[in-house]
């Protein structure tokens, strides 16, 4: 089963070995229709799908979950693992368009991108004058990057290019640690003192749930902007919203939300907030890779292989 449409053309070799149970284009499964057939799947490929307890205890012949992208953090690994169901991800085709989105961001952030299509838009009086819409340059800034695993080195690399300076911080990385690009590593601290953007590239862990909170955005500049496209809950969203209203940063980018789909209100209403509703992949290269990808595991399953990327061997 695909709990999602998802583009066809990256399913053909996937459906010359299985009977594939997918919705049409439009017309999503009910989460009441997924439990109903859980028992019949012998493999999943899960897109944006919460791997339940009551889904796992149904899904007697389940033997393989094929997450489409790279965040495993929709299921309880440990109980999918007990069960003997193997789990792969795609931790190589997403990189690039999740840090184009994240750059993409930073910079519409930085340059008032939205404002400004708003005002050409909405606006009746369109006169310019020199601090129309003034806004930040990217270069020559600070740049602090909080995970820097694939997503935050391509997003470093973007960011050598506009002439930024790039600090990092990861727990597994250390000052000894080399890069073959002209980055610095930074303690936590440091990165939140001293950086003039702040993005975020950590898979949400325990060690990660609000790891930017309260103290953080105190410690943070007040001309500091925080991008966001890892995990909603990475960042504590109600003391963002709280650091915006005291203008303890000065703006942020999200593409990620604690409890998505919803949005808060309050958080659509700062002029200096930039927001898109989890596209860090969308590009119809990449959700075609994703779906040559992820059928691929389940073809290497088949065919009586251990599938690439498995997450819990
Ligand atoms: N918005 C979107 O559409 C997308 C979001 N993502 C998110 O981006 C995350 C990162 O993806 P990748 O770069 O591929 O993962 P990765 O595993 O290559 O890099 C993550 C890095 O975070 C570091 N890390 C983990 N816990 C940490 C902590 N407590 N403090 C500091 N560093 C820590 C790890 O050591 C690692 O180097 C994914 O887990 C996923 O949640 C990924 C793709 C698309
Ligand atoms: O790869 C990830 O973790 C993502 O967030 C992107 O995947 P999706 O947009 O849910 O298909």
């Amino acid at each position: 089963m695909i709990t999602k449409y998802i583009p066809e053309k990256g399913l053909q070799e996937l459906k010359k070995n299985c009977q594939i149970i997918m919705p049409e284009k439009g017309k999503p499964f009910s989460d009441k229709y997924i439990l109903e057939i859980a028992a019949d799947i012998d493999a999943l490929i899960a897109v944006r799908f919460n791997v339940s307890s009551e889904f796992i205890n149904r899904a007697k012949n389940l033997k393989i979950i094929s997450v489409y992208g790279v965040g495993i953090d929709n299921m309880d690994i440990e109980k999918v693992s007990k069960n003997n169901i193997l789990v792969s991800n795609l931790p190589e085709v997403v990189t690039e368009p999740t840090a184009e989105l994240a750059f993409g961001l930073m910079l519409a952030l930085s340059r008032r991108i939205v404002e400004a299509d708003y005002f050409v838009k909405n606006e009746n009086d369109k006169n310019w004058h020199p601090f129309l819409l003034i806004s930040n340059e990217l270069y020559d800034k600070k740049l602090g990057i909080i995970g820097f695993g694939r997503i935050g080195q391509a997003v470093a690399r973007r960011a050598l290019a506009f002439g930024m300076k790039v600090y990092f911080y990861d727990k597994a990385y250390s000052n000894n640690d080399k890069f073959n690009m002209d980055v610095n590593y930074s303690s936590f601290f440091d990165i939140l003192e001293n950086t003039d953007y702040i993005t975020l590239h950590v898979p949400h862990v325990r060690s990660t749930h609000h790891l930017i909170s309260k103290n953080e955005f105190k410690k943070m500049k007040n001309s500091t902007f925080l991008i966001n496209n890892s995990r909603g809950p990475v960042v504590d969203q109600q003391e963002l919203i709280n650091a915006l209203k005291n203008k303890e940063i000065a703006g942020a980018a999200l593409d990620v939300f604690e409890n998505e789909p919803e949005v808060p209100k309050e958080l659509t209403e700062f002029k200096n907030v930039v927001l898109t509703p989890h596209l860090g992949t969308t590009t119809i290269e990449t959700k075609t890779k994703m779906a040559f990808e992820a059928s691929k595991k389940i073809i290497q399953f088949i065919n009586g292989k251990m599938p690439e990327n498995i997450v819990n061997k």
